[in-house]
Formats: C-alpha cells, structure tokens, sequence
C-alpha cells in the first residue's frame, strides 16, 4: 500500500516537474542576486573564462582568476577592474592537486572568506587522431578537464556545505553528451566531467544540503579559436552556427542565476541527445553522415597540425 501510494506520488511529481519546466522556458524564473559572492573561475585567461569573469563582475560579485597562464589572466583581471570590479589573480595549473590545495589555502588567508560560486571552466584538446597523439597529451586532457573538478570541489565544497551555501558550476560540453570521430581524449573527458557533475549534484540533492546548488553547461562549438576548423555540412550550418562566445556566456549565466540544473546551449543539441538514447546506432550514424557531423573534426585537425608546423603553440 505504502509502496502505491510513492509510486503515485513520485509520477504526480515527474508530471509537476515536466510541466514546471516546459513553462520556465517561456516564462523565467526570478533570477538570485549574486551582488558580494566571491566567484571562482578556472581557465580565466581565456575565451569564455574571461567572459564569465566580466558576467559575474556585471552582477556584482567578486572574481578570483585561476588560470595557468599569468599573462592571459592579468589581462581578464584588468578588464575586471576596468569595470569597478575587483579579480584576485592567481597563477595554478589545475592538474596539480598539490598546487589547487595550496592556492585555495592562499587565496583564504589572503581574501579572509570563502568561494561561494565556483566556475570550472579550464579546458583542453590534444586536437591529434589518437594514433599521433602522444600519451602525454590524452594524459592532459583527462587531467584539466576531469581530474581537476575533483581537486577544485574537495578544495571549496567543504566551506559550502559548512555554509549551507554555495553554486558548483561545471563548463562541459555537448561532446560531453553525444560524441564524434578523432576528439577521444575531449569526449572522454566531458563525459567524465558530466557524470562527475551529475554525481555531485545526487549526492548534494541525496543529503539534502538545499543551499548548495549545481549547474552542468554544455555548449556547442563556441567561436574563442578552441576548436578553429571544426565544421559541419554547410546547409545543417545554417540552422547550428558556432556560437558566438559571448552568447554562449549569456545563456549559461541565466541558467546559473536560476539555479538550473542543467543547459546545453543551443536549446536544439538537446535533440541529438536523445536521438543518441532512442535510435539505433546505424540510424545516427546515418544521421551523422547527413549531417557531415561524422568527420566534422578533420578540417580542425588540419588546422592544429598547421599550426604546428608553423612553429606556434602546438595544443589548444
Ligand atoms: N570553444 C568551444 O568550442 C567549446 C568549449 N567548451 C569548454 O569551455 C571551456 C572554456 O573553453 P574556451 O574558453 O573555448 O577555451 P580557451 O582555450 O580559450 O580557454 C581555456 C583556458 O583554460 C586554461 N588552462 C588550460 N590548462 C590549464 C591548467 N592546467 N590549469 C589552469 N588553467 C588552464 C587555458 O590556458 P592556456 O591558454 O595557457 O592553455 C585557457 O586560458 C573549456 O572547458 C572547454 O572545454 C565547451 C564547448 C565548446
Ligand atoms: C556530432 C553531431 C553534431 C555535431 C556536433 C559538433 C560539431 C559538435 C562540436 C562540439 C564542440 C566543438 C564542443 C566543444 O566542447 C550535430 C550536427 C549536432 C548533429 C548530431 C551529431
């Protein structure tokens, strides 16, 4: 009896649920202020981290930048302050477990409180068919873009859920949810970083610590050069442009500020998610080919070996 009565109570809540969200879609929820919040951002000095830098700054809140390059990350803080708000810069390779326990403990004793929203964002890609890939570059994907979201969170969870207080914020990727020929190391990576994501979020949800809440962003390709070359059929094109970085930002920013669990940005890369659960394997292949979503990483290989070739930085 006991078990009908869950049972029913549980589908009532799906429906709730199903519906509460359709509607959300149309009509936003308020967003939180997050004005006095100290934001941390790995992978600040680049592309989307500095944008999320100056979004976080528009809302009022304090930046701390992590980020492995000094130089790039100077630059982010620069403009932060440019806008009257204050970065905190910090130099840290987030593959080292040593060097994210260390910063975090610096950045305590220097600023006197804790991380409330963290935004691990710091990503790579070895851009190289996996039979010219050399170990050490797979190595270092799965290092920034997985290993070091459990560094990062054992490093500021503690102070949330102590606080009750806190948002835990990870930048995958769509390739994090279905994935694509030549980009092993990444597709591992995210969805290591999804289902590491999701995990967290249960075990929050699970011991119910309510303050601490979690959002997983998985976006397309985005135009910050990270995947230059990457393309699909021209006429599909059309309808899935690359998105333009600060958009991206944009979206991910409101779904944050509302506590959305999970985005992926553009709303249509949903459909390629659950066509991957629901059809046949051959079927999406098919699809793939249509789509020339099935070598769309050759031209972005090219354009890596190239400049390699030409001397410059050899991995994005
Ligand atoms: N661009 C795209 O098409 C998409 C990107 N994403 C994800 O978004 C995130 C941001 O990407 P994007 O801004 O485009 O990429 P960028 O390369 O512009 O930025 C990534 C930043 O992370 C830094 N970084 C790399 N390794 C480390 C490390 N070990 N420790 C600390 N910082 C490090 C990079 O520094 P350095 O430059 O010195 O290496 C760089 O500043 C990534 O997680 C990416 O996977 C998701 C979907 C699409
Ligand atoms: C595979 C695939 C597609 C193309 C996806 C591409 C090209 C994704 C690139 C993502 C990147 C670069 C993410 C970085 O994190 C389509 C057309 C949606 C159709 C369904 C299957």
């Amino acid at each position: 009896m006991i078990f009908l009565m869950d049972l029913q109570m549980m589908l009532l809540d799906v429906i709730y649920f199903i519906l509460r969200n359709s509607l959300q879609v149309i009509l936003r929820p308020r967003t939180k202020p997050i004005d006095g919040e100290l934001v941390l951002i790995t992978g600040s000095g680049g592309g989307l981290g500095r944008l999320f830098a100056q979004e976080f700054t528009k809302h009022g809140a304090e930046v701390v930048l992590w980020d492995i390059d000094s130089n790039s990350n100077e630059q982010t803080a620069k403009l932060v302050r440019e806008m009257g708000g204050k970065a905190y810069t910090y130099t840290v390779d987030v593959t080292s477990r040593e060097d994210v326990y260390r910063n975090a403990e610096l950045m305590r004793k220097d600023l006197g409180r804790d991380v409330t929203i963290l935004v691990n964002n710091a990503g790579v890609v070895a851009g190289k068919r996996i039979l010219d890939c050399p170990d050490e570059l797979i190595e270092r994907t799965m290092k920034v873009n997985c290993h070091a979201l459990f560094w990062t969170v054992k490093a500021f969870l503690p102070q949330m859920k102590a606080q009750n207080h806190g948002h835990i914020v990870t930048i995958a990727s769509v390739l994090g949810l279905f994935s694509t020929a030549c980009v092993e190391d990444y597709c591992a990576s995210k969805f290591a970083a999804v289902d590491f994501h999701e995990s967290l979020a249960h075990e929050l949800l699970a011991e119910e610590v309510e303050g601490v809440k979690t959002t997983l962003v998985c976006p397309y390709i985005v135009d910050t050069g990270m995947f230059e070359g990457c393309k699909i059929r021209e006429e599909v094109e059309l309808l899935l442009p690359p998105l333009e970085p600060q958009y991206c930002v944009e979206q991910a920013m409101n779904a944050i500020l509302v506590n959305q669990p999970l985005v992926c940005i553009p709303r249509l890369t949903y459909l390629p998610v659950l066509f991957r659960a629901l059809l046949p394997w051959e079927s999406n292949v098919t699809a793939y080919r249509f789509m020339g979503s099935d070598k769309c990483m050759y031209p972005f290989i090219e354009t890596t070996k190239k400049q390699v070739t030409n001397g410059s930085v050899a991995v994005a």
